[in-house]
């Protein structure tokens, strides 16, 4: 039996869901949803202003090798966010404009990768965002096999095919398709939450006596003083 898999049926999530949160953002998806999902804080947004959410396709690629990004494009539809790791750690840039202009002639959103990518302004200029580990040049090869839409876990998190993927200035999250609907719910109810504490917040009420923080604070110890005793 064959290991490497390129697996061409993915379940997506409902664009609407989709839309909704990645309007919302990576950090108010991120709480709504239990404040699960994200990815480590090594992979970062490579510009600067761009959100974008879809769905995940997934790609394992032995490290320094980019053979089963090439492979993953063809399996990508619309609105689709590829996510790729490596069999083991690797900054290696493994992708540039021109797998972009590949994944942008497919309607992919954009990428996720736990490694390097390098072409970086002309990444820019043509504006597909990417979140990565690294930037560097080093070129890689394409001899080794890997697989297309398998579980992968990128920056510490676990990513199913399909999952719906958020990516902001914040970061990255990855949300399974079944928690999509109820987080869309907790979110749009967390953001309302929220206008109306930024109005308080703007009109000068402290943090302390809009959150009823001062009995927590006597509790705990803490004292205030003039000068320190
Ligand atoms: O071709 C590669 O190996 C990666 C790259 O620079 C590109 O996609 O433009
Ligand atoms: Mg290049």
């Amino acid at each position: 039996m064959a290991s490497h898999y390129v697996v061409r049926n993915v379940s997506r999530a409902e664009p609407a869901t989709i839309e909704a949160l990645r309007d919302a953002g990576v950090a108010t998806v991120h709480e709504a949803a239990g404040r699960i999902g994200l990815l480590g804080p090594a992979i970062q947004a490579r510009q600067q202003g761009p959100a974008i959410a879809g769905s995940a396709i997934t790609v394992s690629c032995h490290p320094g090798d980019n053979l089963m990004i090439h492979a993953a494009v063809e399996v990508c539809r619309p609105g689709d966010v590829l996510v790729v790791t490596t069999t083991s750690p690797s900054t290696d840039g493994m992708f540039g404009d021109l797998l972009a202009t590949s994944l942008m002639a497919r309607g992919v959103v954009g990428l996720v990768i736990d490694a390097g990518v390098r072409d970086i302004a002309t990444l820019r200029e043509i504006g597909f965002p990417v979140w990565s580990r690294a930037v560097h040049a080093q070129g890689t090869v394409k001899a080794s096999p890997g697989s297309v839409n398998v579980p992968v876990v990128a920056d510490g998190q676990l990513v199913h095919p399909g999952d719906i993927i958020v990516a902001d200035d914040d970061g990255v999250l990855a949300l399974p398709i079944a928690q999509g609907a109820a987080t869309v719910e907790a979110a749009r109810k967390r953001l309302a939450n929220e206008e109306a504490k930024r109005k308080t917040l703007a009109e000068g009420t402290l943090g302390v006596d809009l959150y009823h923080l001062r009995p927590l604070l006597a509790e705990l110890g803490v004292e205030y003083v003039d000068d320190l005793p």
